[in-house]
């Protein structure tokens, strides 16, 4: 794993081999039962924590990439929760994480523990965290809370629920807007027709799908496509110059999560799929 990615040049891309795409946009293990994995990114400066604690709790450590006492001194992040019942103390404040809880940490709040109900089936967290300049309120959403956007079609294999839990009209942010979306059963195609939009990196954190099915994602420029394939767990990294957007081997969920120049969920560019290449 480099020490920190960079976003690259889209030029770059139609020259890299499998290996070298994967090494640069796809980050594998962030969520290692028993540890805290911390993936630093020139992305928008933003930076993934995967942390997955069993019989102890995890918590979370400035590291020195970011120059801070504490991770959060300047920064916020979201943290959805994608395994099992857990829990996250935050200066003290216990924050009860069903599967697929959603919790927003402002700028300033000093420790994170993270806990798992049963080390057997261990609690997942997955971070999204970005440079803050003011605090936000420390919110919470269960499963239950969140803008719930049904989109696409069965007949076009794409017929999805996205809930936006962090973004204008939810738990507010600086720049961190973060949600969760599941394909219903039948449907395996995610954000297609696909998009790009300049103004903001995107990270997608796939997970629920078995340990033998996979992703193929599309990543590139428009007209420069190539494809990851990624597996539950894994984490792919998309500059604001590429498109992102996969088919299942079966239908599966994922963490989606921006930062960069606006919150804007609308703020796309819509790539029409003919002139894809
Ligand atoms: O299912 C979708 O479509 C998405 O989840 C799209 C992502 O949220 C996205 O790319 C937002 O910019
Ligand atoms: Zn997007």
């Amino acid at each position: 794993m480099p020490s920190a990615y960079r976003p690259g040049r889209p030029e770059d891309i139609p020259g890299l081999d499998q290996a070298a795409l994967r090494d640069r946009y796809l980050v594998q293990g962030l969520l290692t039962p028993g540890e805290v994995r911390t993936v630093v990114t020139h992305f928008d400066r933003v930076v993934a924590v995967g942390a997955v604690p069993t019989d102890a709790p995890l918590a979370l450590e400035a590291v020195p990439e970011i120059r801070s006492e504490r991770f959060l001194d300047h920064r916020e992040i979201g943290i959805a929760n994608v395994g099992g019942a857990g829990a996250i103390v935050a200066d003290g404040e216990r924050f009860a994480m069903a599967p697929e809880a959603l919790l927003y940490l402002g700028r300033g709040t000093k420790e994170v523990v993270f806990e798992s109900d049963d080390a057997a089936s261990p609690a997942a967290f997955y971070g999204f965290s970005a440079p803050a300049h003011a605090a936000f309120p420390n919110a919470l959403a269960t499963p239950a809370d969140g803008t719930i956007r049904e989109l696409g079609d069965q007949a076009t294999s794409n017929r999805r629920t996205l809930r936006q839990v962090i973004h204008e009209d939810g738990i507010r942010s600086c720049q961190v807007v973060m949600g969760i979306t599941r394909l219903h059963e039948g449907s395996m195609w995610n954000t297609m027709p696909a998009h790009t939009h300049d103004r903001r990196t995107e990270l997608y954190l796939y997970f629920d799908l078995a340990a033998d099915a996979r992703v193929v994602h599309l990543m590139g420029e428009p007209d420069e496509t190539r494809h990851l394939m990624a597996a539950s767990g894994d984490l792919i990294l998309s500059p604001s110059w590429s498109l992102h957007s996969g088919v299942g081997s079966s239908n599966y969920a994922f963490v989606w999560a921006m930062a960069g120049e606006n919150q804007s969920f609308d703020d796309m560019d819509s790539v029409p799929i003919a002139a894809m290449r």
